[in-house]
C-alpha cells in the first residue's frame, strides 16, 4: 500500500481518484508547520501540494520512503528541487490545468485597473458617489506588453487581443515568426519593450534572471500612468520600486496576485495608492482546481504503480508503457554499474557507457542513471537512485559520458561500460535474452555467457585441462554448490589466458577462496555480490 500525504487543499474530485485507488492510502493534513510536514513525510511515499507548503532542504532531508512530489499547480518555487534530486526525490507538476483561469485573472485584474473597479466599490461602501474621480481609461487601442509568452502569457494575448489592444511582448525563448503567429510583435531587449506599453504584465517563473525584473530603473523609462500587473511570482517587481512609483504617481496603477511573501507582512505595496491586491487566485477557480487535482492525483498513482514519471521537473518524464519497455534495460544498467563497484579498485575517474542496438532508440539517459547508481550504491550511506545517482556522481568530479548506435553487432542489444580509476581501466558489457534474462557477455576483453545475479565466484587462469575438476573439489569440499558457470578465453584461442564466472550458491568461504587462489594457473580470483535475479530495484517496482 502507497501512502499519499496532501497537506493543501485538492479539490474533491482529486481525492476521490485517490479514494477509489485501492493501492493508495491518503494522509490529509493541512495547516502544518514545517516541522510537521517532515515528520509526516517519514511515513509517505509520495506528496501533493499547492503554493503554501514549503518543502525546504530541511523538510526533505533523509526522507527515505518519499519517492515523488507532486505540485498542483505550476509553479515549483516552493520546493528546493536541487534537495529533492539529491535525496532521490521525483518533482512533478501539472502544468496546463490552471492556464485560462490565470489568464482570466490578469485580465479580470487589468479592467480593473483601468476602470477603478476596487476603489470604486470601496467607496461606495463608505456611502461615497464619486465617478469623476474614478474616471477610468479604454484598454482597447491601448498596448499591453507581455514578459513571458508561455502558456499563461499566450493565453493572455488572445485574450487581450479578443478586447482590442495591441500586444506586445518579450520572451527570450521565443522566436520572433512564432510570437507573429500569435499576433505579437516581439522586443528583443526587455529595456525596449517596457518602453512602449500603456499596461504591462509579467508571466514568467521566478528565477536569478527574473527577480526584479521591472525595477525602479526600468520603470523610470516607462510612459507615465502605465499599468502593471503581476499575476506570476513575487519578486518579479520589486514591490518596493512598484509601492515608490504608485505612490510618486508615474504608474498610475498596479495588480498584484503574488507576493514574496504570503500573506504578505509589509504592508507598503498593499497599501500604497491605486494597488489592487488579490491573495494568490489566479488558479482559484472551480474549474482549474478540479482540472489540477484530477491531474496530480493521476500522477502520483501513475508514479507510483506503474512508473510513469509525467512532467517531471528533475528528471526525463517516461510513459508507464515506455517504462514497462525499459525496466529490464533499467536492470541491466544497473547490474552492470554494482558488478563493476566491485571488479574495480581506486578511485573513479571517467565512465564511458556504450549502447549498440536495439537500445539505442531507448531513453538511454534513464539507464545510464540507473548504471550510475548501480556503480555509486555501495559508496554512499544515502539511497543512490535514478534520480539523484549523476548528480553524485557529477559532484565528486565523475565523469559519466554515453555513446549510441543503433547497429546492432551479434547481439540485438548490448550495453557496454567502461570504468576507468586511478588503478586502471576495467569494462564489461551485458545484453538480455528474451524479456528480462540479463546476461554478462563481456568481461574486459574476454567475451562470455555470465549471470549477473547472485553469488559470482570470478578467476583468471591459464587455459589448462583439469582446473575445472580442481575448482569444482574444492568448492565441493567446501560443500559451496556450483549452479552455473560460464568461460571466455581470449579471442576465443584454446591455451591463452582465460576467464571464468561461477554463479554459486550461498557463501565461499575465505578459506575456499584461498585454495582456488592457491592454484599455479589462476589469478585474480574475486567474489562479486550481485542481488537475485528475482529481486526488482527498491525504486523500479
Ligand atoms: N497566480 C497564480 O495563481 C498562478 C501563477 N502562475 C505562475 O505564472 C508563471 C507562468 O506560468 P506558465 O505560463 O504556466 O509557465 P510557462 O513555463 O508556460 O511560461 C513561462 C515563460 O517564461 C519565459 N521566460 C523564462 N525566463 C524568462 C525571462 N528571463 N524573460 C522573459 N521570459 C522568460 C519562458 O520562456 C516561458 O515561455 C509561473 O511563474 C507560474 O508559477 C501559474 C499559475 C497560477
Ligand atoms: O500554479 C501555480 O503556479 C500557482 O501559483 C497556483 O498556486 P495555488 O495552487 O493556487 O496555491
Amino acid at each position: 500500500m502507497y501512502r499519499v500525504l496532501i497537506t493543501d487543499n485538492l479539490s474533491p474530485a482529486g481525492l476521490k481518484v485517490l479514494e477509489d485507488n485501492p493501492e493508495i492510502e491518503l494522509d490529509i493534513r493541512s495547516g502544518l508547520s514545517p516541522e510537521e510536514v517532515r515528520e509526516a513525510l517519514k511515513s509517505a511515499d509520495g506528496i501533493i501540494i499547492r503554493s503554501a507548503t514549503k518543502l525546504t532542504e530541511e523538510v526533505l532531508k533523509d526522507q527515505p520512503r518519499l519517492k515523488a512530489i507532486v505540485r498542483a499547480g505550476v509553479g515549483v518555487d516552493n520546493i528546493d528541487r536541487a534537495a529533492a534530486t539529491r535525496e532521490g526525490i521525483v518533482v512533478m507538476n501539472t502544468p496546463a490545468g490552471n492556464t485560462t483561469s490565470t489568464a482570466e485573472q490578469t485580465i479580470a485584474l487589468m479592467m480593473s485597473l483601468a476602470r477603478n473597479i476596487g476603489p470604486a466599490y470601496a467607496t461606495m461602501k463608505e456611502g461615497k458617489w464619486e465617478r469623476k474621480k474614478l474616471t477610468g481609461t479604454q484598454v482597447a487601442g491601448k498596448t499591453l506588453a507581455i514578459i513571458g509568452l508561455g502558456r499563461i502569457g499566450l493565453s493572455v494575448a488572445q485574450r487581450a487581443q479578443g478586447l482590442e489592444m495591441k500586444v506586445i511582448g518579450y520572451d527570450p525563448f521565443m522566436s520572433a515568426e512564432r510570437a507573429a503567429e500569435y499576433g505579437i510583435e516581439l522586443y528583443k531587449e526587455v529595456d525596449e519593450l517596457v518602453k512602449h506599453c500603456d499596461f504591462l504584465t509579467v508571466h514568467t517563473p521566478l528565477t536569478d534572471e527574473t527577480r526584479d525584473l521591472i525595477n525602479a530603473e526600468r520603470i523610470a523609462t516607462m510612459r507615465p500612468g502605465v499599468r502593471i500587473i503581476n499575476c506570476a511570482r513575487g519578486g518579479i517587481v520589486n514591490e518596493d520600486d512598484l509601492a515608490d512609483a504608485l505612490e510618486s504617481g508615474k504608474v498610475a496603477g498596479a495588480a498584484c496576485d503574488v507576493f514574496t511573501q504570503e500573506p504578505p507582512e509589509n504592508r507598503r505595496l498593499i497599501n500604497a495608492p491605486n494597488m489592487l491586491a488579490t491573495p494568490h487566485l489566479g488558479a482559484s477557480t472551480d474549474e482549474a482546481q478540479e482540472m489540477v487535482a484530477l491531474e496530480a492525483a493521476e500522477i502520483i498513482s501513475d508514479f507510483l504503480t506503474k512508473n510513469e514519471i509525467r512532467h517531471a521537473i528533475n528528471m526525463i518524464p517516461v510513459s508507464g508503457a515506455e517504462m514497462a519497455d525499459l525496466k529490464p534495460h533499467i536492470e541491466l544498467g544497473h547490474r552492470l554499474g554494482l558488478f563493476l563497484s566491485q571488479q574495480t579498485k581506486g578511485s573513479l575517474k571517467n565512465v564511458q557507457i556504450q549502447y549498440r542496438g536495439e537500445v539505442a532508440e531507448k531513453q538511454t539517459k534513464l539507464i545510464t542513471s540507473s548504471f550510475a547508481a548501480g556503480l555509486l550504491s555501495n559508496a554512499f550511506e544515502a539511497d543512490v537512485n535514478i534520480v539523484n545517482a549523476t548528480v553524485f556522481a557529477k559532484e565528486r568530479g565523475i565523469d559519466i559520458s554515453e555513446s549510441r548506435s543503433t547497429e546492432a553487432g551479434t547481439l540485438s542489444t548490448l550495453i557496454s561500460a567502461t570504468v576507468e580509476t586511478e588503478d586502471g581501466k576495467c569494462s564489461a558489457a551485458g545484453t538480455i535474452f528474451g524479456q528480462d534474462f540479463l546476461r554478462l557477455t563481456k568481461l574486459d576483453e574476454f567475451y562470455l555467457d555470465a549471470y549477473l545475479d547472485g553469488n559470482l565466484l570470478i578467476y583468471r587462469h591459464n587455459d589448462v585441462p583439469g582446473l575445472i575438476g580442481y575448482i569444482g573439489t574444492v568448492l565441493g569440499n567446501h560443500n559451496v554448490n556450483i549452479a552455473h558457470m560460464a568461460l571466455g578465453r581470449l579471442q576465443n584461442q584454446p591455451g591463452g589466458e582465460a576467464i571464468a564466472v561461477l554463479n554459486v550458491d550461498g557463501e565461499v568461504p575465505e578459506a575456499a577462496i584461498a585454495e582456488v587462489s592457491s592454484h599455479k594457473e589462476v589469478s585474480c580470483v574475486k567474489l562479486i555480490k550481485m542481488p537475485p535475479a528475482t529481486a526488482p530495484l527498491s525504486w523500479l517496482q
